[in-house]
């Protein structure tokens, strides 16, 4: 085969062996069978080995990345994440609404509600289309780059069709199923179960060897656009319809709420309808959907005048 051969042969494997993947873990939805994947993926790593120089960064093999880091290196949030302020009822709920329309001098206000992932909060970096870093919130201004890590994570993109560089955000998790076989391998080899799928997910995202993360069965739901300097839309409602078009996992149960009371209807249904899923969630986050609004509340020290995360009780432990 000649190197002009392999480049066109190459470029055709990736896209498929991209958008099956894509198929298959972000949409839940696979179009061919396992075996027609692995073989392809098997032809594109034959070609690979005969042309390493062909080798691109958003190839699927690339996913697992090299030899374990000695350390992560520091990244800097030049958009802060930022922790949200808590409701725990439905009057802290009523004067979180009560804040925001007199802050905003109206009387109506369109809210966004949305189930909080309990896991890892995470931000990605995309320049020219390719994801070039991830990283932990770590404290908010200064996180962690667990860039190897999070490309053994399937339904993140290592390449989306927007040229712009763009920051986007959001929460990486275990779903209970990989926990639960995981800490029944961790008991098998006599080591310490994690107490839960959230400190499974940061302590698969935080150790030093992409190989053990890759093993882990770690997901992400995207939520929130950091840095974008050529972002031009209105509504937090419409960004997450965008993450969605440009490739991204988003939580399909997020619902736009044009009052208070839709927002407490919303927070009763996934109270009952929470142990039906497949991961965990801690809570719901409202936000309001207006990102002009969002601009006019601003922020407190440390958290956005224009959202909140209503907590759910925390679960009795089953004794
Ligand atoms: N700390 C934060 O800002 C957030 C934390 C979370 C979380 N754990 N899950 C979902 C969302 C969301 N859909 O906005 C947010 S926002």
């Amino acid at each position: 085969m000649t190197e002009n051969e392999a480049r066109e042969q190459l470029a055709t494997l990736r896209g498929e062996l991209n958008q099956y993947n894509y198929e298959y873990h972000v949409l839940d939805k696979p179009s061919v069978p396992d075996a027609e994947y692995d073989k392809k993926m098997k032809k594109l790593k034959d070609i690979e080995a005969e042309f390493p120089a062909l080798i691109t960064a958003d190839s699927p093999s690339q996913r697992v990345g090299g030899e374990p880091l000695d350390a992560f290196k520091k990244v800097a949030h030049r958009v802060p994440m930022l922790s949200l302020g808590n409701a725990f009822s439905e009057e802290d709920l009523r004067d979180f609404d009560r804040r925001v329309r007199e802050g905003l001098a109206t009387g109506s206000v369109t809210y966004v509600c949305e189930l909080k992932i309990d896991g890892l909060a995470i931000s990605l970096r995309y320049q020219d289309g390719l994801f070039v870093q991830g990283a932990t919130r770590g404290d908010g201004t200064t996180g962690e780059d667990i860039t190897s890590n999070l490309k053994t994570i399937k339904s993140i993109p290592l390449r989306i069709p927007d040229q712009a560089p763009i920051e986007v955000r959001g929460e990486a998790f275990m779903p209970q199923q990989a926990f639960v076989s995981l800490n029944k391998k961790r008991e098998e080899n006599e080591e310490e179960p994690f107490a839960n799928p959230r400190n499974a997910a940061a302590g698969s995202l935080r150790q030093l060897d992409p190989k053990i993360a890759a093993k882990r069965q770690l997901d992400i739901f995207l939520y929130a656009v950091g840095e974008w300097e050529s972002g031009t839309l209105e509504t937090h409602s419409e960004r997450l319809q965008y993450l969605e078009e440009i490739g991204f996992k988003t939580n399909p149960e997020w619902r736009k709420c044009n009052s208070i009371e839709e927002v407490i209807q919303y927070v009763e249904e996934w109270v009952e309808k929470r142990a039906n899923l497949s991961y965990d969630i801690d809570g719901i986050v409202i936000k309001v959907d207006n990102l002009e609004a969002q601009e006019q509340l601003g922020f407190t020290a440390k958290s956005p005048r224009w959202a909140t995360a209503y907590k759910f009780p925390a679960e009795e432990a089953i004794t």
